[in-house]
């Protein structure tokens, strides 16, 4: 919990509050359904909880946008960046059912008004988003042709719609097979931590 005041240390007493919670879920919900690998769970503040966070860093979403996150797995990155933006509208969907009964739990649980979730594949949601989020769920360019026309039309607040990709690694290959204009922002230059030398957010404009 320390490394997430660390780097967002203007949380709110609620926000810091529902992160705090959110060991004890997991500790919880992992123990009954795999959603995180359980070795991850003494580093559940770091690797899923701040690498989520990761986009907020990167993206600050307007108040009343709408998100969708995609293989959403346990809510991640979901559920960190419901907490983060309380005015902002969360759809998180997986095509496991069970792992979206660990989100409506933690959801209900931490009593996040702006989180929806859904047992779906994310080709069959519907619905208009203003930005769509994800970690570790497939290649951009199957990802592309499965979210492609769920953009709203006109921006909020002018600002660009777009997917925030959570990747790591060597991307160039897999960004020129979608072949998408994208902008790459290394979580290096927000986190100190060793696990973040090579995460990145991927962010493609849909404007
Ligand atoms: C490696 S897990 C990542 C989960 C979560 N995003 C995280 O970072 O902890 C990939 C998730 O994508 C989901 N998934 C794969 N294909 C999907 C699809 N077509 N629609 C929705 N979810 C999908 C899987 O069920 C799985 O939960």
């Amino acid at each position: 919990m320390d490394i997430i005041l660390k780097y967002f240390p203007d949380l709110t007493e609620k926000q810091k509050g529902e992160f705090a919670q959110l060991l004890d879920l997991y500790t919880l919900w992992n123990s009954q359904i795999n959603v995180i690998s359980r070795k991850d769970v003494d580093a559940l503040y770091e690797k899923h909880v701040l690498h989520s966070l990761g986009i907020a860093k990167v993206y600050q979403f307007a108040p009343n946008s709408k998100v969708l996150d995609v293989g959403t797995g346990g809510g991640f990155p979901g559920i960190p960046l419901a907490i983060m933006f309380p005015e902002v509208q969360f759809h998180l969907v997986d095509s496991i059912g069970k792992k979206i009964k660990v989100v409506n739990e933690v959801a209900e649980a931490l009593g996040l008004k702006n989180v929806t979730a859904q047992h779906e594949r994310a080709e069959n949601v519907k619905g208009k988003y203003d930005f769509i989020v994800s970690r570790a769920v497939t290649r951009m360019k199957p990802f592309i042709a499965w979210i492609h026309q769920k953009f709203e039309s006109r921006s909020i607040n002018s600002l660009d719609n777009g997917i925030l990709y959570l990747k790591g690694g060597d991307l160039e290959e897999e960004l020129n097979e979608a072949k998408c204009p994208y902008q790459e922002h290394l979580l290096a230059d927000f986190f100190e931590e060793e696990f973040f030398e090579t995460k990145k957010v991927i962010y493609v404009p849909f404007s």
